[in-house]
């Protein structure tokens, strides 16, 4: 048998044809590219590229290497791809993204709208981007905000996305999806809910406890003590606040923030029983307008994937080919397609960079319905 270091030596002539041989095929594909920015043609040829999968597998001795040539080419391929959509993003081939640059959002003259009723956390985080003295109207369901938006009646609203403990807010994903609405903007608000009553209620007293299921999910260390307690969800933590107020019944309590126990003249009879104490959400602003902020730096995508093994895989590369930060990814059911996911991602980056064109000229060619939700 041959020693390590002959067969060491073996391998290094032969990858040395290999990575020579790969920049011949590169070169080629560099041409192949040109025409295509010539003829403004498509990067990607799905027949061509099976064909030639089936073509190299035919070639093979055994199973094993007709399943490892095929990953090798669908890499080869990837690349050779990831070449010629730098290519037509240089010629300007990609054009510009449908959106807008802007230098600021106009804050002091925009109508808001939140979610919720006033106490509501939603109404926090819209001040604290907004500012104290801001225009504003607040709306029953998060729906209802896209629609204000969408209709013209409001310039932004301000929706919970996502909370440090609780995870996404699947109904704003959706809604990112169904409305022509984009994200201009971010701001996270840390999350305190208190235990608020009527003023003099006596913990021992209480039978029914009130939130959004979301703050009931939050607080289950607290509530777990309390196994008597039934727990009922409704829209808003502020809705809950409101309706022990109104029903002025001493067995019942809301879980809220200490500012929706004030605004709705609740005591807070414990403060501060969110399990996590660093819980915070993260609210988007979102707007009808193509537009984003010359200074943006984070872009959330959405995108479908073909059924298949490694669709996902292949076109996360494009992140890394790019090299892009990916700082989230989720997935949501598509409606009406039982299995099948959209995928949202959120990666670091600027619209106005080369970076972030060729991972969107990719994508576009490469995802199922690929949508923009913004650059922020
Ligand atoms: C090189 C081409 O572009 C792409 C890359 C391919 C490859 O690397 O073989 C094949 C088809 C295209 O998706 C081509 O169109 O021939």
């Amino acid at each position: 048998m041959a020693a390590l270091d002959d067969l060491r030596i073996r391998l290094d002539e032969i990858d040395g044809q290999i990575v020579r041989l790969y920049e011949e095929r590169m070169k080629v594909c560099e041409e192949v590219g040109e025409l295509k920015v010539k003829s403004w043609g498509r990067v990607l040829d799905r027949q061509r590229e099976r064909n030639k999968l089936n073509d190299v597998a035919s070639r093979v001795s055994n199973d094993f290497n007709r399943k490892g040539i095929q990953e090798l080419y669908e890499q080869l391929m990837s690349m050779s791809r990831k070449l010629q959509y730098q290519q037509m993003v240089e010629a300007g081939a990609l054009g510009r993204l449908p959106f807008i640059g802007i230098d600021s959002l106009e804050k002091d003259t925009a109508r808001v709208v939140y979610q919720g009723v006033e106490g509501a956390y939603g109404q926090a985080a819209m001040l604290k981007f907004f500012g104290e003295g801001c225009n504003n109207f607040h709306v029953r369901t998060f729906r209802d905000a896209m629609e204000a938006i969408e209709d013209g009646a409001a310039d932004y609203a301000v929706l919970p996305i996502e909370n440090s403990s609780a995870g996404a807010v699947t109904e704003v994903y959706d809604l990112l999806v169904e409305f022509e609405n984009y994200i201009v903007g971010e701001t996270i608000l840390p999350v305190r809910h208190t235990l608020a009553g009527l003023p003099g209620t006596d913990l021992n007293q209480i039978r029914r406890v009130y939130s959004k299921a979301e703050a009931l999910m939050q607080t289950t260390r607290f509530l777990s003590d309390h196994p008597d307690w039934e727990q009922i969800s409704v829209v808003n933590t502020a809705v809950a606040a409101k309706k022990i107020l109104e029903d002025k019944d001493s067995t019942q309590a809301a879980v809220c923030s200490a500012y929706a126990a004030q605004v709705h003249g609740l005591s807070v009879l414990v403060d501060e029983i969110n399990d996590d104490s660093n819980n915070s959400t993260r609210f988007i602003v979102v707007t009808n307008q193509k537009v984003f902020l010359k200074d943006a730096s984070k872009i959330s995508i959405c995108f479908e994937v073909p059924h298949q093994s490694g669709s996902l895989y292949r076109l996360l590369s494009h992140f890394i080919y790019n090299d892009l930060n990916m700082s989230r990814i989720e997935s949501r059911p598509v409606e009406g397609k039982s299995w099948e996911y959209r995928f949202f991602v959120d990666f670091d980056g600027n619209m106005g960079d080369a970076a972030v064109k060729n991972t969107i000229r990719g994508l576009r060619e490469e995802a199922i319905n690929l949508k923009i939700l913004g650059n922020y």
